[in-house]
């Protein structure tokens, strides 16, 4: 099965970053936390398709967007690969959904897809 290739952003602001609660009549994962994302469409870069995904979201473009890590799971259902790119800069996120900005230690203690339990970890250790 091949995986859905996912680009998403840690947006960080002092310390915290952005998560949004999916929708909780979403049939898949509803009310979990997740970082703002989505699929690549063919033929786009993971890069242009993490901007497409934030300007259609959040209606906000990053100033700053570096690679940070790449994680696989397995849903069984399906397989995601999510891209995760550090976004930084200024302006309004214009976000449709509950939303907050939390440190790794407090979003450890959220409900959050599978794919993301390593998350935490790995943004705690982002580059300054
Ligand atoms: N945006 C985002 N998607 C994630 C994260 N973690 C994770 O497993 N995913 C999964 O990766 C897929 C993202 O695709 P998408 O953003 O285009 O899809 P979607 O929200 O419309 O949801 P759906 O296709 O599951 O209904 C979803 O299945 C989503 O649940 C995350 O932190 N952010």
């Amino acid at each position: 099965m091949s995986a859905l290739r996912v680009c998403v952003a840690a947006i960080r602001r002092e310390g915290r970053f952005f998560l949004q609660r999916r929708d909780p009549l979403a049939a898949r994962f509803p009310a979990l936390w997740e970082l703002p994302g989505g699929k690549a469409e063919p033929g786009e870069t993971p890069e242009a398709a993490l901007r497409r995904e934030l300007q259609e979201e959040l209606g906000w473009a990053p100033e700053r967007v570096a690679p940070l890590a790449t994680v696989a799971h397995d849903y069984g259902a399906f397989r995601v690969e999510l891209q995760v790119f550090l976004c930084e800069g200024p302006g309004t996120l214009h976000a449709p959904l509950a939303w907050g900005w939390f440190t790794p230690g407090e979003m450890a203690r959220l409900p959050m897809p599978e794919a993301n339990r390593g998350l935490p970890e790995t943004l705690a250790c982002a580059p300054r």
